[in-house]
C-alpha cells in the first residue's frame, strides 16, 4: 500500500535532568506516521495514556516498542488506535531512544490514503475522509505537538 515507503530513523538523546519534576523529556503526542518501532536504553520514562492513566513502558532488554501512528488509525478506520504517549525527564540519564517511523514523511507524498475499503460496510461506514500524507503532515504541524489532533479534522 506504500505505508512503509520513506521510513525515517530519529535518535533522541535526553540528558540527565537535575529537576525532573519540573519538566518533561518529550511532551504528550500521537505519532504522525503509520507505525513506529522504538528501541530505548535502560533508563525508562516512556509512558502511554490508557483509560486516562499514564502507564509506564519499562525498558526490557532486547525488546522493541511498536507504536501505532495516526495514519494507521485512519486507514484501519479506528480498528487500531494511535496511543498518546510522552517521556518523563529523569535525573539518572542520559536516556537514549532510536525510533523508526514508517511514513512517507520526507517525500510528503501526494498519494491518497483513507479507510481500507475491505474494512467498511453499511454497519461500519468510513470514519475519516481521504487525505494525502502531505495534507496530513501540514495539518499536523499547523497546530504543533500540543495542538488538537489532526485526526479530528479528518473525522466525518
Ligand atoms: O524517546 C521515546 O521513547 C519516544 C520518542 C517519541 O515518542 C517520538 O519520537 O515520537
Ligand atoms: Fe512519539
Amino acid at each position: 500500500m506504500g505505508c512503509a515507503d520513506g521510513h525515517i530513523f530519529v535518535c533522541h538523546y535526553y540528558p540527565g535532568c537535575p529537576q525532573p519534576d519540573r519538566t518533561l523529556g518529550h511532551t504528550k503526542h500521537r505519532d504522525l506516521d503509520f507505525l513506529n518501532i522504538l528501541l530505548q536504553n535502560q533508563i525508562g520514562g516512556l509512558q502511554v495514556l490508557h483509560d486516562s492513566n499514564w502507564v509506564d513502558i519499562p525498558p526490557m532488554e532486547g525488546a522493541l516498542v511498536v507504536n501505532i501512528g495516526e495514519l494507521l488509525q485512519v486507514i484501519t478506520n479506528d480498528k487500531f488506535k494511535a496511543a498518546e504517549h510522552r517521556v518523563l525527564a529523569n535525573c539518572a540519564g542520559p536516556r537514549i531512544s532510536l525510533a523508526c517511523f514508517f511514513t512517507t514523511h520526507f517525500e510528503k507524498s501526494n498519494k491518497i490514503f483513507g479507510p481500507i475499503k475491505q474494512l467498511l460496510s453499511e454497519d461500519e461506514p468510513p470514519l475519516y475522509r481521504e487525505t494525502s500524507v502531505k495534507e496530513y503532515i501540514d495539518s499536523y504541524y499547523s497546530t504543533g505537538l500540543l495542538g488538537d489532533s489532526s485526526l479530528a479534522r479528518l473525522r466525518m
